[in-house]
Formats: structure tokens, C-alpha cells, sequence
């Protein structure tokens, strides 16, 4: 029977990358999307300034909306102290199953937390489930029409403080133009777009870096 990209990409990263090596994984995940199928994780280029992003804010709290494969996921994760926690949300069951194969592989599921949910349902149940008052860094990487409410509802939920950073994956392609639109304007944003490519390819893309003024 058929397999998914996702389960070849796992095949991929068991095959190609050490256990424990969370850089061989990258590694492994890029090679395969180069050499054999593309796929939609951030991919090596973008996933160098979310790297920077990820050690310039040191953060304790972590939220990443669409785990996907896991990809961002170990990136992040492998660039926290010791006592941080990456939360990441993935609603589909496959892609959440690989997911926790990529990241466990990686060495990191001490660190990282996935629930198979819709980020819709649990945003607002973070306190509650985690014990998280908010978050000091957000990753958006899901359904692109979903950053703008999603990022509404952390507003509502009160998971953002003074300083907190929102970083933006696609914002040029696929594009969030009402997201683009709404974190550019509000006066309680101030927004840094940092120009890129589309992983793996020539494409011109880049990532939004909000910080949150309270
Ligand atoms: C319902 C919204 N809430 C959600 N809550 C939890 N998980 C969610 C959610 N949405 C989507 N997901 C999951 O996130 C992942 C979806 C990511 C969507 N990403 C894209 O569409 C995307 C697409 C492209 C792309 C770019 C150019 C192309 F020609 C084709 C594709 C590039 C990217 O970097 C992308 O991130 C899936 O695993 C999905 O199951
Ligand atoms: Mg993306």
C-alpha cells in the first residue's frame, strides 16, 4: 500500500540522521526535500533566521501552531535552556504521528509538548493545560488564513506580554495578507520582515517578526 511524504521523510530522517543529533535530523529532512520530494517545512534558509530569532529571544515559552513533520519543531527545540518548553499544535493525526517520531528521534521530547488538536480549541486552554501564563515566543506555521483569528484569540486569551514575539512563516507565499495587514498597522505591533525564499527553492517568501507592545 501507499505511503505518505511524511512517512518517507521519517523513513528519511531513521535512515540518514544520528538518534540524539537533533542537527542530523534537519539535515536528513532538507537532503530528502532537495534531492527526493519537496515538502512544506521552513525549510534551511528561513529555518536560519528562525534560528536567530529562536537564540536572540532566549525564550522560556514557546507556542508553534502546525507541527507538520516536526521540522521547525526540533529546530526550536533544539536551541532551548534547559528549563523551556516548546508547546506545538497539530490537528492531523498522521502528520501529528510522525511528528512525535521526528522529534523523539531528535532527542528533544523532553522539551517539547505536541497536542493533536486544533489550535482554535486549544489556545485558550494553554493556562489551564500548562499551567503557561503566556508565551514569549509564537511560531505561526499552519493554514495561512488562520494566523490573523488565531493571533486575535492569544490577544483575548492573554497569552501575550510586553515583549513577546511573534514569528510569521509564508508571509509572501503562500501569503497571509490580512495577517500582513492587521500586524502592520496595530499600534500595539511593531513588525520586521525579514526577506527570504520559499524552502528549497527560488521562490521569493520571507518571515514576519512581531513583538507585542502590551
Ligand atoms: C485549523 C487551524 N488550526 C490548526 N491547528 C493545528 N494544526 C493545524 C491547523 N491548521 C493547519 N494545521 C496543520 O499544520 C500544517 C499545515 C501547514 C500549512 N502550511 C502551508 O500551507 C504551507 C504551504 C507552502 C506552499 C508554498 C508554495 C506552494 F506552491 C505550495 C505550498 C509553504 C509553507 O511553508 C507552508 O507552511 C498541517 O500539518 C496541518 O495539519
Ligand atoms: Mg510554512
Amino acid at each position: 500500500t501507499q505511503t505518505t511524504r511524511p512517512q518517507r521523510m521519517l523513513a528519511a530522517v531513521q535512515k540518514n540522521a544520528t538518534r540524539g543529533d537533533p542537527r542530523s535530523v534537519v539535515k536528513a529532512i532538507d537532503q530528502f526535500c532537495r534531492q527526493k520530494e519537496w515538502a512544506m517545512n521552513v525549510g534551511d534558509e528561513k529555518g536560519c533566521i528562525l534560528d536567530s530569532v529562536v537564540t536572540e529571544v532566549n525564550p522560556e515559552t514557546v507556542l508553534e501552531l502546525g507541527t507538520y513533520c516536526g521540522y521547525s519543531t526540533v529546530r526550536i527545540a533544539s536551541l532551548l535552556p534547559p528549563q523551556a518548553k516548546l508547546i506545538t499544535l497539530e490537528f492531523n493525526p498522521g502528520n501529528a504521528a510522525i511528528a512525535r517520531q521526528v522529534i523523539a528521534w531528535a532527542g528533544l521530547e523532553d522539551k517539547v509538548e505536541l497536542v493533536e488538536g486544533a489550535s482554535g480549541d486549544f489556545i485558550p486552554k494553554m493556562k489551564e493545560m500548562f499551567g503557561i501564563k503566556t508565551f514569549d515566543l509564537v511560531f505561526l506555521d499552519h493554514w495561512k488564513d488562520r494566523y490573523l483569528p488565531d493571533t486575535k484569540l492569544m490577544e483575548e486569551c492573554g497569552l501575550l506580554r510586553k515583549g513577546s514575539i511573534l514569528l510569521a512563516d509564508n508571509v509572501i507565499c503562500p501569503g497571509t495578507p490580512d495577517y500582513l495587514e492587521y500586524i502592520r498597522n496595530s499600534p500595539r505591533y511593531k513588525s520586521q520582515f525579514f526577506k527570504s525564499h520559499l524552502e528549497y527553492t527560488k521562490v521569493e517568501d520571507g518571515l514576519e517578526k512581531s513583538i507585542f507592545l502590551g
